[in-house]
């Protein structure tokens, strides 16, 4: 089979090193009793040859007809379960149906996306195990009060428990990216649905790191919270200092002191 040529748009770095590919692939756990897995950008298959050896109900879904095409010749008895289409526009509640796992050495230039999408997902998705650049990596695992502490670190860590696993150098890739990749693992957690208005929850939370230098009463201001809120020592304190507790505390208050 002719291989699939790199294209740079789709954020194509092919995995080389067969030994690395066998890690992400066992670190997949299944979390959850789960059998699903949907692996996101299987590409040439490095990684998706590892999870076939595993017994899981696999599903695959690349953006790149080129990949596609070539993932058929190679893999002819998945047939269907391999999803020509964009991971960020396809239905994956209908497609997976029920609940399922994450797997992926994900397109760096969208991780964000994806991961934002996960959390629409969260009560399907109990598990992800995915490769991306990895201050993205850190910044996800990253506690409070760490200078990479941000949305997607206080969004994720609210419904799930996530663990740094290890660094990739770039030159196990072809073509080699111009960061070092970090692997992760996120296990969907035991909280259904958090102490507050969820909606509400995720405004403030990207609010509060609107103006992340400054205080919270200055990135909260806006949203026409009460004199008494305002006076809050709370407030007095910056995005990253607020553990996911105190962000449900804030998104009460802030939801009380509209209805004073
Ligand atoms: C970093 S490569 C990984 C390829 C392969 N898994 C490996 O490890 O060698 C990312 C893969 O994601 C695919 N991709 C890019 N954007 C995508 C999207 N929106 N939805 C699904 N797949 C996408 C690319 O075509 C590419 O195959």
């Amino acid at each position: 089979m002719e291989k699939v040529k790199p294209k740079k748009h789709l954020g194509q770095h092919f995995l080389t090193d067969l030994s690395i590919a066998e890690k992400i692939a066992k670190a997949v756990t299944g979390h959850g009793g789960v059998k699903k897995v949907l692996e996101i950008g299987p590409g040439m298959g490095v990684l998706t040859d590892f999870l076939l050896l595993e017994d899981w109900d696999l599903y695959l879904v690349d953006i790149d007809k080129e990949s596609i095409a070539y993932l058929h010749q190679k893999y002819p008895s998945l047939g269907s379960k391999i999803i020509d289409g964009d991971y960020l526009k396809e239905d994956f509640k209908n497609i997976m149906n029920g609940p399922y796992v994450v797997a992926g050495n994900f397109p760096y230039n969208i991780s964000s996306q994806i991961f934002f999408k996960v959390l629409e997902e969260r009560d399907q998705v109990t598990e992800v195990v995915c490769m991306l650049q990895k201050e993205v990596a850190q910044r996800i695992a990253s506690p409070k009060g760490n200078k990479d502490y941000g949305i997607l670190s206080v969004l994720l860590q609210a419904f799930y428990d996530i663990e740094y696993l290890f660094t990739v150098p770039p030159g196990v890739f072809n073509p080699p990216p111009k960061v070092n990749s970090g692997v992760i693992r996120l296990k969907r957690n035991q909280v259904e649905k958090l102490d507050c208005n969820e909606k509400l929850f995720f405004r403030v939370v990207k609010q509060g790191f609107s103006t992340r230098r400054k205080t919270l009463r200055n990135a909260v201001k806006s949203m026409g919270i009460s004199e008494e809120l305002k006076a809050d020592t709370l407030l007095d304190k910056r995005a990253e200092q607020l553990g996911v507790e105190e962000f449900i505390y804030l998104t009460n208050k802030i939801e009380e002191s509209w209805n004073q």
